[in-house]
């Protein structure tokens, strides 16, 4: 947990999931090994998609021109047949990673019915961690105003590490999504994120050169973990959310997605915190690749649910006056 007088000289190792892994341990660097696995298997199943699969895919742009403000919508059969929209998030910092490693997710879920929108974003530093969170709150209205256009029946997101901090900003922000559009909304997946800032900022590894463009004021500001969660929680009440860590991730990492977990909790959010054994920070996102891996089969048991019923709270006030 956070301490400001911590001098702990492994925090660096704790803000570097890589260490943690417990695969590769016959290769001289595990660390530099997992994360090339990573890379190359995440491609693998991005390169498949369309090759293997025949999954369809709409090239989409939601700002700026010649940027990486840019959205991959995976279809199977019509791109606005009304289905479920299911967005991914992914990770990196911040700085590293880009679509081309975040497609996992996608056959799964295509084949399941839904459509997958694949996010890319500019990374740090050619814009700053402040410039990042607006391109990304643009990117979620144009995500809603996208859902609208194309039948849409109900919306879930998913988002990975750095991701996860991203996506903490729909929930945030007043008045960012209007009622109705929360509406449709149902689930929400954390998985393995960061949503403390205050120490990772300051770690020249982590943050080389200041290219998040922090201070120790902003890094507070931009940290969900401290925001005044009560806020608008009910008119959430309709979304549930999963807040995901793994058993080969750092204290640091999961006593953080534990603690936001509490949070959305204590601000009257519905959540759900689940440790899964085995996984890495890294593993957990290849295997959403595999339909009956433990991670694809958490998120599709949730996500089959029976479907909530419109305005049910509602029915049931009318029902007992
Ligand atoms: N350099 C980091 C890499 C890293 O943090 C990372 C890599 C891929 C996906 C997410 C990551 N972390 C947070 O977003 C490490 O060694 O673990």
């Amino acid at each position: 947990m956070y301490n400001p007088n911590e001098k702990n000289i492994d925090l660096v190792r704790d803000y570097f999931p890589s260490y943690h892994t417990a695969r590769f341990q016959d290769q001289p660097e595990p660390n530099i090994a997992v994360q090339d696995h990573f890379l190359q298997v995440t491609k693998q199943h991005a390169n498949e998609l369309t090759t293997k699969y025949g999954i369809k895919v709409h090239n989409l742009r939601y700002g700026g021109s010649d940027d990486r403000q840019l959205v991959d919508v995976f279809y199977k059969d019509e791109a606005s047949k009304p289905s479920p929209l299911f967005v991914y998030v992914h990770g990196g910092y911040w700085q590293m990673l880009d679509k081309s490693h975040s497609c996992s997710i996608v056959a799964p879920l295509v084949r399941r019915g839904y459509r997958v929108a694949v996010m890319d974003y500019n990374n740090c530093p050619q814009v700053t961690l402040a410039q990042l969170v607006e391109q990304f709150t643009d990117f979620l209205i144009w995500i809603f105003d996208y859902a609208e256009q194309t039948q849409t029946t109900e919306l879930s997101f998913a988002a990975h590490s750095a991701g996860g901090h991203l996506l903490a900003q729909l929930l945030h922000i007043p008045a960012l999504i209007s009622e109705e559009r929360r509406q449709k909304v149902r689930f929400l997946f954390f998985i393995c994120g960061v949503y403390d800032l205050r120490e990772l900022w300051q770690l020249e590894p982590v943050n080389p050169n200041n290219i998040f463009g922090l201070s120790a004021e902003s890094a507070e500001q931009l940290s969900p973990m401290l925001w005044p969660w009560q806020a608008d929680s009910s008119s959430w009440s309709g979304v549930q959310s999963h807040v995901i860590s793994a058993e080969y991730e750092s204290v640091t990492f999961i006593e953080q997605s534990r603690a936001f977990a509490k949070k959305l909790q204590d601000g009257g959010f519905n959540v759900t915190f689940k440790l899964f054994d085995k996984y890495d920070h890294f593993d957990i996102i290849e295997e959403t690749v595999i339909d009956n891996s433990p991670i694809t089969s958490y998120l599709l048991e949730r996500l089959q649910a029976t479907p909530k019923a419109p305005n049910f709270k509602n029915k049931i006030r009318n029902s007992v006056r």
